[in-house]
């Protein structure tokens, strides 16, 4: 069976996003926020362009991230009444959840806004696992996530955070094992920007970090 997969994307308010980052694009003003913002619109165009994705949903309180992305035509919503990353996911899931399309269950994606290199292809294969179970991707150390699908037609139940990947392994996720480089390589550092360029930035990322280089 091939399902399709609403994800929901969280996305913090870009002033206080990627504290360990912060520096790295280097200190002149708003460079940070620019950083955040290209890391962000990578990883959505990515998503949407993945063959097994149906909708796209991010969850912001950020204005900027809200009508930047709705121009390039995604659908955003606020956080809802609590300001914390499962909360976002949950609300996110709920609206989704509450304005599916006629047509066959799908499942629910949590997809994290962090990942400049993702493919596409990367994200398909992850999601061609999805139906039965509810599975997760740890990221390259992993100890975090960077995607949690549910079973089709069942809860999300994320549990983003320090340590998630074993959260999620203890409340029964499948943990994915495919060779997904490109969704595994969350940014939180200097070292994940570097590896993530590695496998080859999305064009905003990319774009930004070459400005900046020829900038000085
Ligand atoms: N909407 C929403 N998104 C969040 C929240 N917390 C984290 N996120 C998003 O979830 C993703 C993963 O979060 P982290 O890797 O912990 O990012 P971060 O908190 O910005 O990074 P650090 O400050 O370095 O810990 C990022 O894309 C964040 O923007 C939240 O409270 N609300
Ligand atoms: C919140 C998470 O992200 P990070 O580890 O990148 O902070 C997580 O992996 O659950």
């Amino acid at each position: 069976m091939t399902v399709v997969v609403d994800l929901v994307v969280p996305v913090k308010s870009l002033r206080s996003a990627k504290t360990r980052l912060r520096g790295v694009a280097g200190r002149a003003d708003g460079v940070h926020t620019e950083l955040v913002l290209a890391m962000v619109l990578d990883t959505v165009l990515a998503a949407r362009a993945t063959a097994r994705v149906g909708r796209v949903l991010v969850v912001t309180p950020d204005s900027r991230v809200n009508s930047t992305l709705r121009e390039r035509g995604f659908a955003v919503c606020g956080e809802g009444p609590v300001s914390e990353l499962n909360a976002a996911y949950r609300y996110g899931a709920a609206q989704l959840a509450a304005t599916q399309p006629a047509g066959p269950a799908r499942a629910i994606g949590a997809l994290q806004a962090d990942l400049p290199a993702l493919r596409p292809a990367d994200l398909d294969t992850a999601l061609a696992t999805a139906a039965e179970h509810r599975v997760y991707c740890p990221d390259r150390q992993k100890t975090g996530t960077t995607l949690l699908v549910s079973a089709v037609g069942e809860a999300l139940d994320p549990r983003f955070g320090p340590d998630s990947a074993h959260a999620h392994h203890v409340s029964g996720a499948r943990q994915l094992t495919a060779p997904v480089p490109t969704l595994r390589c969350d940014v939180d550092t200097a070292e994940d920007l570097a590896m993530a360029a590695e496998l080859g930035l999305g064009p905003h990322t990319s774009a930004l970090l070459d400005t900046l280089t020829y900038a000085g």
